[in-house]
């Protein structure tokens, strides 16, 4: 197939734009979050898959945590389960937590995995539990609105927190070449399982792993204001105003509340963006147009 002229001219031009954040990202850890909720559709997914693969190919590390809590709804509902979320946290009761655990760590895992395969990389799935890569322990939420008894806590059942992150698993894979893809299931000292955010796994991860990008694919365009605008480049304080307001809310906490944490810790920058849009993690690293909201530590 022969290009005319224009069409020739344009690709240089992107491969070109390329080149200088391929020259800084070569050798960087870039941690991927892949939320249920962009996993929309086949074309996405592969899309997604081969986005991953690429970074790979330049020389790029890039390590998967993958979500899959729509994927947990569904079978929690035809299994007539009922299920209810605490600020984005889903409660978790041991009947739950099968679920979660077959979900996340079976069906959603090895279908990235497969998808990443196909489409001519190299991924292996672990969860949180593989190589104690995830040592976890309960969550203990404060009931805000128990009024004189603020320091209520609300029991949320087998939900947890990452209490450390293990990363000989990561390290091994990442040098032998493979890409990492991980299920956010914790477990603790007496193999306890947790049903963790991944949001939350994918930015302790990133601590970890001292990343150089925390990328949180969702399935809205970024952080977005009361009318819908896009916000980027925030400050902890500004954050910390649209929570107490109502502006973020439910599923987009925990994404806030870890890409502060991460930044604020060793990861240069967070970005929230649209999962929806065919090769956004392209468009983000290899391009000068952002597509999202970009969250660094601008308070130091
Ligand atoms: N300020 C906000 N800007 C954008 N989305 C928000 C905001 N506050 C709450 N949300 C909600 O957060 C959701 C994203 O979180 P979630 O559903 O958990 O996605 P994922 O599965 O990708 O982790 C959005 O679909 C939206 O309903
Ligand atoms: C405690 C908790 O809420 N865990 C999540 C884990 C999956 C997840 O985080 O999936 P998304 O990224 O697709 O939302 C859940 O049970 O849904």
């Amino acid at each position: 197939m022969s290009l005319d002229q224009n069409s020739a001219l344009r690709i240089a031009q992107v491969l070109n734009e390329a080149l200088p954040y391929i020259q800084c990202f070569t050798g960087k850890t870039i941690v991927v979050k892949f939320g249920g909720n962009a996993m929309i559709d086949e074309q996405l997914q592969n899309s997604f898959a081969r986005d991953i693969i690429l970074m790979k190919l330049v020389g790029m590390n890039p390590v998967v945590v993958h979500g899959g809590g729509p994927q947990i709804g569904q079978l929690l509902e035809k299994l007539n389960i009922e299920s209810r979320f605490v600020d984005g946290m889903r409660v978790t009761d041991s009947e739950t937590m099968d679920v979660v655990e077959m979900v996340l760590g079976g069906t959603v895992n090895k279908q990235i995995v497969n998808l990443i395969n196909k489409n001519g990389g190299r991924a292996v799935g672990v969860t949180g539990k593989d190589g104690l890569l995830i040592k976890a322990r309960k969550l203990a939420r404060k009931n805000e609105n128990a009024g004189l008894h603020a320091s209520e806590i609300i029991d949320i059942g087998q939900v947890g927190e990452v209490e450390k992150v293990n990363i000989d698993v990561i390290d091994m894979l990442i040098h032998s070449d493979f890409i990492p893809v991980i299920a956010p299931i914790g477990v603790d000292s007496n193999g306890v399982s947790y049903n963790i955010n991944a949001d939350l796994v994918a930015g302790k991860i990133a601590e970890r792993l001292r990343a150089e990008k925390l990328m949180l694919l969702t399935n809205v365009a970024g952080l977005q204001d009361k009318e819908g605008k896009v916000l980027t480049g925030l400050s902890t304080s500004q954050v910390e105003g649209l929570i107490k307001d109502g502006t973020i809310y439910g599923g987009m906490l925990p994404k806030i509340t870890c890409a502060l944490d991460a930044v604020q810790a060793s990861v240069i920058s967070a970005h929230i963006i649209d999962g929806r849009v065919p090769h956004a993690i392209l468009l983000e690293i290899f391009t000068n147009r952002g597509v999202g909201t970009l969250i660094t530590n601008n308070e130091v």
